[in-house]
């Protein structure tokens, strides 16, 4: 059966026209406009049954285009509790490509009331045009699927789940359909991965698979040390999914080694409404203060360590009080130069003669990041887009080994086989260790967790000498509600604004006069994720930045007035 006939006999069954009546009536969707965005569809979880329509049958298709497995998440990461989200995973454990964004936008938004004949239309030519390159006759789909703990999640796997059912009830098809519950984002990118590497088409056990890639190599740096620095580690869950799993972990690992005991803090995942709420990685890093639940005396004393986790345990943000109580952010950059140090102390530098190891990060970074990064480390540093999908892009494109994060603490380190067989070549055992702790399909925050501590172990410094290694320029992050978010066009990777006109003007003429120091930047740009334009202001003072953001804030509001 050719494909478009296949997808034709879909298209057909009583259970699509059903589901597409009942969503094309739904008045809460009625004028809404969708856009598969920087991670996906993400809005509140009552908007969310078209786009999910529309995600299920994107996956479909590209189940058919690559007849390997495709994974589809659910989780809205940091968002509130009641927003969620869907993101399809590719056959390797990347992002669903960027060419292929429009087509599943463009289903989303053809699902109308009493338009079914020309949504179907609408679909069987973008299959054609999506399916166009491929020469797969595929004969089975193979679809994964997870969920992370919010109460909407639940509700969303059980459409996946009847979706794909009727499909093959409908068309006599084979398909594998395998549901992996509640998982982290990382943990649904490494298992659709193993399954395409191992052609395994029956269920995996994650805990096995996945810790034993990751956490007996960090079992191994820890049994290869004396002594521990570090007596306890303080985990910030996000009363999400990080904890559902890190309590698997914990049983694990306290099993196995006395050296640095952990405790798990907000790990409320059954409390819905407590996700992301006044915890996580994007609470410390926006706030730039402790989460709920942690004490500010064991935040000051250096044998504590303390790490917070997004809402899908793919980012990660660490911290410290001094002695002073101030806030100590170690947030993505951070990770980052930390990384960069360790490569650069653990290889002669006759090692990099034919290599190169680089740093990408986007317009987000803090500007005293980069500089260290230039004249301290004397690494390469690229700007990229945000979304890890362009910085991971980015950093396979142009180093050997492309350490990326995003300032918001998302991120990984990427290796290219030329690097791998120099460093079997290489007599570096440690190193060779060190690599083994790296998810390079994904930022992840558990094994990224782990590529931290072993690096401060090894060092053997804490988390304020960590700190002390560069000055981070004040900044601020706000976000600014407008008509319409679609009117900001940007370039420049994101610094400079094409639209709307003469803002840039503006903000160029506010960063000037107050820019002094030659230490002030702003930009503005859209949000992927959520309905707002965020505004990044840094400077040599506090007062400055509030100036610029205040002054951009006045801006904005008169281009949009
Ligand atoms: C400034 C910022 O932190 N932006 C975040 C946020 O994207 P926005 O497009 O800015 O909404 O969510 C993305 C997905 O989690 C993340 O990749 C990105 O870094
Ligand atoms: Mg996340």
């Amino acid at each position: 059966m050719s494909q478009i006939t296949y997808l034709k006999s879909i298209l057909c069954s009583d259970f699509l026209r059903d589901t597409y009546d009942s969503l094309a009536s739904n008045p809460v969707t009625e004028h809404e406009k969708f856009v598969y965005g920087t991670s996906g569809f993400r809005m509140h979880n009552e908007k969310l049954d078209i786009p999910l329509f529309a995600t299920c049958l994107i996956t479909l298709l590209r189940s058919i285009y690559c007849n390997e497995f495709i994974g589809i998440m659910i989780t809205a990461s940091h968002n509130p509790p009641q927003d969620n989200g869907f993101k399809t995973v590719e056959p390797k454990g990347e992002m669903l490509p960027q060419s292929w964004e429009k087509y599943v936008t463009s289903i989303a938004n053809s699902v109308k009331k009493g338009k079914f004949d020309e949504f179907i239309a609408n679909f069987l030519n973008v299959a054609t045009e999506a399916l166009k390159e491929t020469t797969v006759e595929g004969k089975e789909l193979k679809i994964i699927i997870g969920r992370d703990t919010r109460q909407s999640s639940e509700r969303f796997s059980s459409f996946c789940t009847k979706f794909f059912n009727n499909i093959l009830t409908a068309t006599h098809e084979k398909i594998k359909f395998i549901d992996y519950g509640v998982v982290t984002t990382p943990q649904l990118h490494f298992i659709v991965r193993k399954h395409t590497i191992k052609q395994q088409t029956d269920k995996f056990d994650i805990l096995n698979e996945y810790f034993n890639e990751f956490f007996q190599p960090f079992l191994e740096v820890m049994s290869n040390l004396k002594s521990s620095r570090f007596k306890k580690l303080y985990i910030d869950c996000a009363n999400g999914v990080g904890a559902v799993q890190l309590e698997k972990l914990k049983e694990i690992y306290s099993k196995k080694t006395k050296q640095i005991e952990i405790e798990l803090i907000n790990t409320d995942y059954d409390d819905y409404s407590k996700l992301n709420v006044d915890c996580g990685a994007d609470f410390v890093k926006t706030n730039q203060r402790l989460p709920a639940n942690v004490n500010e005396t064991l935040a000051m004393d250096g044998e504590n360590l303390f790490c917070s986790l997004d809402g899908d345990a793919d980012r990660i943000i660490f911290y410290a009080l001094d002695a002073n109580a101030n806030f100590c952010l170690l947030d993505g950059d951070r990770m980052a130069t930390l990384i960069g140090e360790y490569f650069m102390e653990k290889t002669p530098k006759s090692f990099w003669n034919d290599l190169k190891l680089g740093i990408v990060q986007t317009a987000y970074a803090n500007g005293n990041s980069t500089s260290y990064i230039t004249d301290e480390l004397k690494l390469d540093v690229k700007c990229a887009k945000t979304g890890v999908k362009n910085l991971h892009h980015d950093a396979v494109e142009n180093f050997d080994v492309g350490i990326y994060f995003e300032a918001n603490g998302h991120g990984t380190v990427v290796f290219n086989d030329l690097f791998m067989n120099k460093l079997k070549e290489s007599n570096l055992p440690e190193l060779s260790l060190f690599v083994s702790l790296i998810n390079q399909a994904v930022g992840d925050a558990i094994t990224d967790m782990f590529v931290i501590i072993a690096i401060l172990l090894n060092l053997d410094i804490d988390a304020k000498t960590w700190f002390s290694k560069y000055k981070d320029l004040p900044n601020r992050l706000v976000k600014c509600v407008v008509p319409d978010r679609s009117q900001f066009e940007t370039f420049d990777y994101e610094r400079r604004l094409a639209k709307p006109a003469g803002l840039q003007d503006a903000i160029n003429h506010i960063v000037s006069v107050n820019n002094a120091l030659h230490k002030t930047r702003s930009f503005v740009r859209a949000s992927g994720t959520e309905d707002v334009v965020r505004i990044y202001a840094e400077s040599h003072s506090v007062e400055s930045v509030e100036v610029v953001v205040q002054d951009v804030l006045k801006a904005i509001k008169a281009a949009t007035a």
